[in-house]
C-alpha cells in the first residue's frame, strides 16, 4: 500500500502525529507542508490528489483546519474521491459506500488520537462493491 500524505499548517501538527503512526501500515511519501508557518492548501491538496489520479499511490490523506479546502481541491481531479471525515462511521462508510481514495481529517475539530482512528479505519475498510460500484460509476461525469 502506497500513500500520499500532505497538510497545510493548520494541519501540520496532526500530519507529523500521523507519519510514524502510518509507516508501520504502508509506504508513505510526505508532500508537505514541512513546518507549521501559513501556507495555502491548493499547493499540497494538488500535488498528493495527482499522486492518487496517476496511480502511483493507492491513497491519500490531507488535513487542514476544516477538511473543506483539501477536499473541495483534490475533487477537481479526475478519478478522485476525497471524503471529509470526523469519526470512524464516516471513515468506513467513506471507503464501503463511496469507495473514496482520499481522506479529507479537519484538524481544528478533531483530537490526534481521533485522527489516528479515523486514519486506521479508513486504511483498513474495503469497498464493498455491488450496488454502490453503479453509484461511483456515475460521479464522473
Ligand atoms: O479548509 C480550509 C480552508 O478552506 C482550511 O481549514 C485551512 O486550513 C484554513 O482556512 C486555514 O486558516 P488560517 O486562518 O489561514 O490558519
Amino acid at each position: 500500500m502506497k500513500i500520499a500524505l500532505g497538510a497545510d499548517h493548520a494541519g501540520f501538527e496532526y500530519k507529523e502525529a500521523l507519519r510514524p503512526f502510518l509507516n508501520d501500515e504502508a509506504e508513505i511519501k510526505d508532500f508537505g507542508t514541512y513546518s507549521a508557518g501559513s501556507v495555502d492548501y491548493p499547493d499540497f491538496a494538488h500535488p498528493v490528489a495527482s499522486a492518487v489520479e496517476s496511480g502511483t499511490f493507492n491513497l491519500g490523506i490531507l488535513i487542514c483546519g476544516s477538511g473543506n479546502g483539501i477536499a473541495i481541491t483534490a475533487n477537481k481531479h479526475q478519478g478522485i474521491r476525497a471524503a471529509i471525515c470526523w469519526n470512524t462511521e464516516l471513515a468506513s462508510l467513506a471507503r464501503k459506500h463511496n469507495n473514496a481514495n482520499i481522506l479529507c481529517l479537519p484538524a481544528r475539530f478533531i483530537s490526534i488520537k481521533e485522527a489516528q482512528e479515523i486514519t486506521e479505519t479508513f486504511l483498513n475498510t474495503e469497498f464493498e462493491g455491488g450496488r454502490h460500484a453503479n453509484r461511483v460509476n456515475k460521479i464522473s461525469c
